[in-house]
Parts: C-alpha cells; structure tokens; sequence
C-alpha cells in the first residue's frame, strides 16, 4: 500500500445537502495515471450503484490503491472523469468530495477520546452538540462498541482502533466509503471477523464502499463486484459467481481460482457444446458452446473443485492419482495425465476422495468449462 499523510476528514458535502443512497453512486470513465514511463492506470471505466460494494482486487502493483486515490482526490488523473451523485468531482479537493476514508493506518487523533474522534467529521460540520451526541452514540453501538466512548486510541486493540476508524468513516454517512486494505495490519482471525461485521453493517445502512484489497478470498467474502486489476487495467468487473463461473481471461480463471489449464484446439461444435481435442492427451473435452472457430488454437480453464474423479476410461482423460491430500472437508489430489508433464489439481469431497497410486477418469461439466483463444496464436 502506498503511504499518505495524515488525512483530515472531510469538511463539507459540497452542497451541504446529505445524498440520497438510491441510484447511479459512482461513476468513473476512462480514467488515467501515468508516472513517466509507469501506466499506473489505464483507461478505467465502472459505474457503481448506491449501495452496492464493489472491490478493487489485483497484485501488488495493479494500480488499485492509484484508482482509489484519484476517487478520494489525492491523486490527479492525467485524464478521465469521475462523478459522484452525477456531479463532476474530477479536479475537486479531497475535502470537498464528501467521502468517507478508512486506510491501513487508523490515522486517529491519539489526543482525543474515541467519542470526539467519531465525532470529528460533524463538529467540522457544525452539527449541534444534541444531534452529534445522539449520532455518535449510534454509531458506535454499531460498530459494537457502546462503553468505548470515553478511551483514549492507545487504550485499544487494533480490531477496536479500526473500528473506531469506520465509525468516523460512516458517523456523517457519506455518499461513498473508500477503504484501502483497512484490516491489512490485523491477524486473520480478527480480520475474519472484522469482514463479517463490516459487510453486516453496510447491508444494514446501504453504504456504498469501493474496497481495495490483494487478498482474493476477502473481496469474495465482501463484494457485490469485484474489479479484477493487473497491469493499471480493469481485466474484468462483475459478481463473485461471473467472475469464478465465467472469467473472461486466463488471468482471471487463474487469480480467483487456480484454475487448471489444458491446451488444445476446437475439433467442432454441435448446438450446445463446443469440443476440444486436447494436446496433451488427446482427449475430447467437452466445453459448453463458446463463438471460436472450428481449429481455433485454445487455452482450457476448470477450477480444481469443479473436476471429479471417475472409473479409469471415464471423462475426457485418464490418469494416476500421485498426491491426495486430506484438508477437512476435502481431499486435494493431484492426477498426473499425458505423457506426464500435466498435473491436474482437483479439489473433491472427502469421503469420495481417491487414494494415492490410483487410476481415475477426470471428468468436468460442460458448463464447468471455460475456453480462450490461445493469445499466442493471434
Ligand atoms: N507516486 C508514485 N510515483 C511513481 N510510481 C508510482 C507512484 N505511485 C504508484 N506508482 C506505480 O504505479 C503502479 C500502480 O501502483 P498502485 O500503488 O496503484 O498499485 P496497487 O495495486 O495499489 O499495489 P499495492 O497492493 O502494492 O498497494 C505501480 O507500478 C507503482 O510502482
């Protein structure tokens, strides 16, 4: 994550009114950052519905968190345009865009209690005293911590700082809540539960939050959609399920899920399928219909979990089981096939796993399957 300086919330919403949580949230068109010869973000384009959480996820160096700044206005674009509530808030300072923030780093006032950290953003409003007291004792109940009011930050665990950090986020409810990997700094069983408790309370106040994180089982957790990111571009932008169940690259089906890939090349389809002859072992997949033409070069996709393991001669190849691995639930095996240079990783229930040394047909819906045109073919 990149460093910032102490953030002050903001002070305004820039007409003074509090937006209406229905309809377009976020729109965000073509947006662009270069750093000398870097393209930290390349033409990103999304609209975001009020209410919905939508993730930023991708490597180290994807460009999420320079997305994210140029939403907060930390960061100028080189071009593009970014619109909030259907206001133009391209070249507007951070402070009067009216979003809320929640980084890494708590940045709370370690001088002022919890109440008067929370309560920050509405005293800089000029809220009446009556009204911040009623809103941040809200707030706080929550969030789950009524009785927290009166410490101190030092006097926290860093679940509770973070906490304290998204009721200062979501206490004047904000059109949009940036967050930039806000449990990045805390252990996993804490940042298991912090997930659920923040996805509860966006579902039950309808925030809109743009999320950014590396962890691919947090943004599937979180997220109504999720931005794919790599290399400053958006691969693919839609719901946990598309984006598992129909990845548009080899990059997403990889990313979220390790897929397996095979090679091979479309032998013909029939109304519903498209069939592959496969290099490897000259199997016949069977894919569901994709638009490629007949001998089109392809790269074919299936997640570990979405393979299974049959009589030898079954599916679309045989092979010997050489790992099985009991992980609760599930066996993790790994069937050696071909000539032995594919190892094809699946993921079955426990108590139909296959053993080490076994011969087993792997077999895959056609709806399971996914092909792409081989990009070293084009
Ligand atoms: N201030 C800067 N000066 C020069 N290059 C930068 C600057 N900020 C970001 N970059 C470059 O832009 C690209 C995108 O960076 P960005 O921080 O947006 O990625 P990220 O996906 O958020 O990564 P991380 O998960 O590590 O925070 C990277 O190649 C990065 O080195």
């Amino acid at each position: 994550m990149a460093e910032f300086d102490v953030v002050t919330p903001s002070v305004k919403v820039a007409d003074g009114t509090l937006p209406t949580a229905t309809g377009k949230a976020l729109s965000v068109v073509a947006l662009r950052k270069t750093y000398g010869d870097v393209v930290a973000v390349d033409e990103a384009s999304m609209e975001i519905a009020a209410g919905e959480f939508v993730t930023f996820l991708g490597a180290s160096g994807s460009g999420k968190t320079t997305t994210l700044m140029m939403i907060a206005g930390f960061c100028e674009p080189d071009s593009g345009t970014i619109t909030v509530g259907g206001r133009d808030m391209t070249r507007l300072a951070p402070q009067k865009r009216g979003l809320g923030f929640v980084f890494q780093q708590y940045l709370l006032f370690p001088h002022m209690t919890v109440s008067e950290n929370v309560a920050f953003p509405l005293t800089l409003r000029g809220v009446p005293k009556d009204e911040i007291r009623r809103r941040v004792g809200e707030t706080l109940e929550i969030a789950g911590l009524s009785g927290f009011g009166g410490r101190k930050p030092r006097e926290l665990s860093g679940g509770q700082q973070q906490r304290v950090a998204l009721c200062r986020a979501l206490v004047y409810r904000p059109p949009v809540i940036l967050m930039d990997e806000p449990l990045g700094a805390l252990d996993k069983k804490l940042r298991d539960q912090l997930q659920v408790e923040i996805k509860a309370i966006q579902q039950e106040l309808g925030l809109t939050v743009i999320y950014v994180t590396h962890d691919q089982e947090e943004a599937l957790v979180l997220s109504d959609r999720i931005a794919v990111m790599r290399n400053g571009l958006i691969e693919q932008f839609d719901t946990p399920r598309e984006l598992f169940e129909r990845p548009r690259t080899p990059f997403v089906a990889d990313f979220l899920g390790a897929a397996n890939f095979l090679s091979g090349h479309v032998e013909k389809h029939t109304d519903e399928h498209t069939l592959v002859r496969l290099d490897e072992t000259g199997g016949l997949l069977k894919a569901r219909r994709h638009e490629l033409a007949t001998g089109t070069q392809i790269k074919a996709a299936v997640q570990p979990g979405r393979l299974r393991a049959g009589a030898p001669g079954d599916g679309f190849c045989t092979g010997t089981v050489e790992t099985a691995t009991y992980v609760g639930t599930l066996v993790r095996a790994g069937v050696r096939v071909g000539s032995g240079d594919v190892l094809l990783r699946l993921e079955v229930p426990a108590g139909r796993g296959p053993v080490a040394g076994e011969r087993v047909g792997v077999t895959a819906d056609p709806e399971d399957v996914n092909l792409f045109a081989d990009e070293r073919e084009r």
